[in-house]
């Protein structure tokens, strides 16, 4: 068995693999969408991808790419607290101030603003694809006084000094990661869970007036709780967005289906990305 993830080694998705898979191989693909494709080509069994982070919002190419070009359930959701390190190459560890660019992924720069802004302002930031891949830039490059916001063991495995630790510009910070699949399989790792959610894709009927309305109230009157509401492009044209909803759920015979039912004798399409166990795991 294999579980793909967003590489190279340490970065976040790494460490979420780390506390769910156990006993099989950890694959690093360089991008969200590459992870995703090696499930769909079976070169791996499971992926484990960034989805939404607490402080920053959804990962639009995670829900994206899951809605519009890939067919896999999403198995299981593992949350994870995030904390962001401004490390260096340990030969410019006495003159981090004068770096001339900090290099991570988009939303671990999202989640430094005010840090980056009072601490090195005026110095750019470039984002590339993973917080671990910055740091592997950082190692590769001792002549470039350069720096990576990364987590402990990037800084770890790339051999690099940490001059400025949590300077995530809020103390809460988790990431949920999602796990996928080719078809709906029970996860060992998040057997024990008690937490469960479902996830729906919705398209309104064009031109409808209070259909989001009439599909909330779906919901509403059968007391199912809804954790989150999102709007994505359909990218047919400005104003055309489908929705992604969280149900606080496990997927039932009666209440889900129901709804899903009323939906669509509404004129929406409505599709299941998964029913899932939830997990809260600690950093470590
Ligand atoms: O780049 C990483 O390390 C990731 O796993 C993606 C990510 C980036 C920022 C916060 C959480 C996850």
């Amino acid at each position: 068995m294999k579980v793909g993830y967003l590489g190279p080694k340490a970065t976040f998705t790494e460490i979420a693999v780390r506390r769910v898979f156990s006993g099989i191989e950890h694959i690093p693909f360089q991008t969200i969408p590459g992870c995703m494709d090696a499930v769909v080509e079976q070169e791996v069994d499971f992926a484990v991808v960034p989805l939404e982070n607490a402080l920053e919002g959804s990962v639009n190419i995670t829900l994206d790419y899951l809605t519009q070009e890939v067919d896999l359930p999403i198995i299981g959701e593992i949350t994870l607290p995030i904390k962001q390190h401004l490390m260096v190459h340990p030969a410019n560890a006495s003159d981090w101030q004068q770096v001339s660019k900090v290099y991570s992924h988009s939303h671990a720069i999202a989640q430094c603003h005010k840090f980056l802004h009072t601490q090195l302002k005026g110095v750019p930031f470039e984002s590339v694809s993973s917080t671990a891949a910055a740091a592997k830039m950082v190692m590769e490059a001792p002549e470039a006084n350069i720096a990576a916001i990364a987590n402990e063991l990037a800084a770890e495995e790339y051999g690099l000094s940490i001059v400025r630790r949590n300077i995530h510009d809020f103390d809460y910070n988790h990431t949920r990661f999602v796990v996928l699949a080719k078809e709906q399989t029970e996860l060992k790792g998040l057997s024990g869970s008690a937490h469960h959610k479902t996830t729906l894709m919705v398209t309104l009927p064009s031109d409808q007036a209070g259909a989001l309305h009439q599909v909330l109230s779906a919901f509403a009157w059968r007391r199912i709780n809804l954790s989150k509401i999102e709007s994505r492009p359909m990218k047919t044209g400005i104003g055309n967005y489908f929705f992604i909803i969280d149900l606080e759920m496990k997927l039932d015979e009666v209440l889900i289906p129901g709804a899903m039912a009323e939906l669509e004798a509404l004129g929406c399409g409505v599709k299941l990305l998964g029913s899932y166990p939830s997990v809260m795991v600690e950093m470590n």
